[in-house]
């Protein structure tokens, strides 16, 4: 296993890229087995989970052909359904969570769709209901033996489209069951449907290929059949975590930080939240510039109550940038409540910057108060691992902004999402290095 050896306490200086969205890119990789014809898809992020899905298309017949580490074309003409049946397939299925997305377009095109239990962050129960009670609403029959976590869909023909209330605002969900409904017979509706910028872009993706999808952007989706869909291209959008990620490290480190090309009207509420904590940005274009901060006061409510942070499906503050706010809000003044409320276990990685000198109180598994520093002392260097890729990298920027030399083992959930991260931040100025 792979650790970060950095050497904290520096400032940084200078102009950083996000990468293409992680999670955008796992559901249109997905989509690519919904039609015969070829699909390009730019801005791809070079990253463990994405290249892993494309490895598993790979091996599922799918002809890719890479234009550059961004840029690639598939063509789902010869999908070898039998390989669905290798334990190849229940390895790599099983390494991440977005390879849950080929369900929905298997069995909508060829009438069966397995997955092991998925992979993922270990954040809590992440069940998989909403997907499976959509297919089953489609039309589709439960195979396979969950206790073996082992989940499969098939249907004697094609789906047949039908109205469905789903019982959570699901991402990787909703786009399933969208992938199974454009080329159902009918029209589906999805109320309760997620709406995160993957999903819109999805739809975009899908309806470019010939789908009739009404609704993007809302919870209320109306998806008519077609009986085909052809090829397209596709970009994707800047990944809005990792954005959020560098206005944090910038906050926390006190550096002066540019995010060019950082996708502002697709962020929704980021921008707002990084400023309650005191964090000023200034949107120039499509940058985000942020100043270098001496201090940055967290704001209260209007009735003078302590600001509390939460997570909601979109259009509410995403779940995965929690962490990263938690860590910045240590060196700021005033105080935050931090309530992670989709995960479980999210919010456990607090021991460690407790151990860096942080004042945490967690509260339970679903909420942690942060007392800011105020930078009255930076946070200690310390010996850790990442538990998961948010958690990983809320410890990086916290090492960043440490005194002296700390050590993250267990990159490797670093790396599942962001793109060579320590070469990017040492153009920033970091003195990172991987070893082993
Ligand atoms: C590959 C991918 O795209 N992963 C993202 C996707 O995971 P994923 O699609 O797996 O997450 P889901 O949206 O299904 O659910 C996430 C968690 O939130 C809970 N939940 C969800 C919806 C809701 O209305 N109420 C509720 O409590 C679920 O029970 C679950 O515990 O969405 C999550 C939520 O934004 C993100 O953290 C993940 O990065
Ligand atoms: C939880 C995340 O990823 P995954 O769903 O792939 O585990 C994430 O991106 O923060």
């Amino acid at each position: 296993m792979s650790q970060f050896k950095i050497y904290g306490g520096k400032k940084l200086q200078g102009t950083i890229e996000p990468q293409g969205a992680k999670n955008e890119a796992l559901q249109v990789l997905c989509a690519v087995l919904l039609t015969s014809e070829p699909v390009t898809i730019h801005n791809l992020p070079d990253i463990v989970d994405v290249n892993r899905l494309i490895d598993l298309l790979a091996s599922l017949g799918v002809k890719v052909t890479r234009h550059s580490p961004h840029s690639y074309t598939f063509q789902a003409d010869a999908v070898d359904i039998d390989y669905l049946y290798s334990d190849d397939f229940r390895r790599k299925g099983a390494a991440l969570r977005g390879s849950v997305m080929i369900v929905g377009p298997l069995l909508t095109r060829f009438g069966k769709g397995y997955i092991p239990k998925p992979g993922g962050d270990k954040i809590g129960r992440r069940r998989l209901d909403t997907h499976f009670d959509g297919f089953l609403k489609l039309g589709a029959t439960l195979r396979g033996n969950p206790g073996e976590n082992f989940y499969g869909v098939e249907s004697n023909g094609r789906l047949r489209g039908t109205y469905m209330l789903l019982d959570e605002a699901s991402v990787t969900g909703t786009a399933n069951i969208i992938m199974a409904a454009v080329l159902a017979e009918g029209t589906t509706t999805i109320y309760h449907a997620a709406c995160e910028p993957y999903i819109q872009q999805l739809c975009r993706m899908l309806n470019s290929m010939g789908a009739r999808i009404e609704g993007i952007g809302s919870n209320l989706l109306t998806i008519h059949g077609v009986e085909a869909l052809q090829g397209t291209t596709h970009t994707c959008l800047p990944d809005m975590i990792e954005v959020g990620s560098f206005i944090g490290l910038a906050a926390i480190t006190g550096s002066e930080i540019t995010i060019a090309n950082a996708g502002v009207e697709h962020l929704g509420q980021i921008p707002t939240v990084f400023r309650r904590l005191g964090i000023q940005l200034q949107i120039n274009g499509d940058d985000i510039h942020v100043p270098a901060h001496e201090q940055y006061e967290i704001d209260t409510f209007m009735d003078g109550s302590i600001m509390t942070i939460s997570d909601a499906p979109w259009p509410g503050f995403t779940p995965d940038l929690l962490s990263i706010v938690l860590v910045t809000a240590t060196q700021a003044r005033g105080s935050v409540l931090i309530h992670q409320k989709m995960f479980e276990s999210r919010l456990f990685f607090v021991d460690k910057l407790i151990d860096m000198g942080a004042q945490i109180i967690l509260c339970d598994p679903h909420r942690a108060t942060v007392i800011g520093l105020d930078r009255r002392q930076p946070l200690r260097p310390a010996t850790m691992s990442s538990p998961d890729i948010r958690a990983g990298v809320s410890l990086l920027i916290a090492a960043l902004s440490a005194d002296g030399v700390s050590t993250i083992h267990n990159i490797e959930q670093i790396d599942r999402g962001y793109q060579n991260i320590e070469h990017r931040l040492r153009q920033l100025g970091a003195e990172i290095e991987r070893i082993g």
